[in-house]
C-alpha cells in the first residue's frame, strides 16, 4: 500500500475510536444525587399556592428511591376561594395557619402507610415543630434543607431540640450546581433532530 494511502486510513481510524469514545464515556454533568433529591423538593414546592413561602419535601429511601413528596396547601377540598392565603387577618379564623398542610406532613401522608424508617427527608424549609414531631414518629433519620429562615422561632428552635434528643441528624444542602434548568422545548428539539 502506497505510504500515503496507508496513513490516510490511520487517521480514519483515530478519528472513528474518537468518535465511539465520545458516545460511550459518561456524561459529565449528570445530576449528583442530592441534588436530584432537593430539586424533586424544590419542583414539588412549585404547586404551592401559598404567595409568601412555597416549601417542597420529598423522602427518599435507603436505595434511593424517593418515596413521597409533599408541598403545602389546604386540605382536599378546602378550597382557596374559600380559605385565605392571609397571615395576619384580625380574625384568626381567616389566617391560613389554621388550615395549611404543611409540606412535610403531605409528604409522610403521600407515602400511603409505607413504612418511612430509617428514610432521609428533603425539604426546602427548616420543619417547624408539628412536622418535627411526625418527622420523628414516623421513623425518618435524616434532614436535608435549604433555608432556615425562621431558625429564631421559638417554634423552630423547638424542632431542633427535639431533634437533638433523638439524634436525627440535619443539615444545609449545599448544592454541586447553582441552577438547573428544565427546558420542556429541549425534548421537542431532541424529537425533531
Ligand atoms: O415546617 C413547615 C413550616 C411551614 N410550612 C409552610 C406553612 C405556610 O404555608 C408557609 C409559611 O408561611 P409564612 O407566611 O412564611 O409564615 O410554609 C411548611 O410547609 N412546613
Ligand atoms: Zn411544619
Amino acid at each position: 500500500m502506497p505510504k500515503e494511502h496507508k496513513e490516510k486510513c490511520e487517521d480514519a481510524a483515530d478519528l472513528t475510536a474518537s468518535l465511539a469514545k465520545l458516545h460511550i464515556q459518561k456524561r459529565q454533568d449528570y445530576l449528583h444525587w442530592d441534588d436530584y433529591f432537593m430539586a424533586t423538593a424544590l419542583l414539588s414546592s412549585r404547586r404551592s399556592k401559598d404567595p409568601s413561602t412555597q416549601v417542597g419535601a420529598c423522602i427518599v429511601d435507603k436505595h434511593k428511591r424517593i418515596v413521597a413528596i409533599g408541598y403545602n396547601g389546604f386540605p382536599r377540598d378546602c378550597s382557596d376561594d374559600v380559605f385565605s392565603w392571609s397571615k395576619d387577618n384580625s380574625d384568626p379564623l381567616e389566617n391560613k395557619n389554621m388550615y395549611v398542610v404543611h409540606a412535610e406532613a403531605n409528604a409522610i401522608l403521600n407515602s400511603n402507610s409505607r413504612s418511612l424508617d430509617g428514610t432521609r427527608l428533603y425539604t426546602t424549609l427548616f420543619p417547624c415543630n408539628e412536622c418535627t414531631k411526625l418527622i420523628i414518629q414516623s421513623g425518618i433519620r435524616e434532614i436535608y434543607y435549604i433555608s432556615d429562615k425562621y431558625a429564631e422561632k421559638p417554634i423552630y428552635r423547638a424542632s431542633k431540640r427535639m431533634l437533638d434528643a433523638v439524634g436525627i441528624v440535619y443539615q444545609r444542602h449545599v448544592p454541586t450546581q447553582k441552577q438547573i434548568i428544565i427546558n420542556f422545548d429541549d425534548t421537542l428539539k431532541e424529537e425533531s433532530k
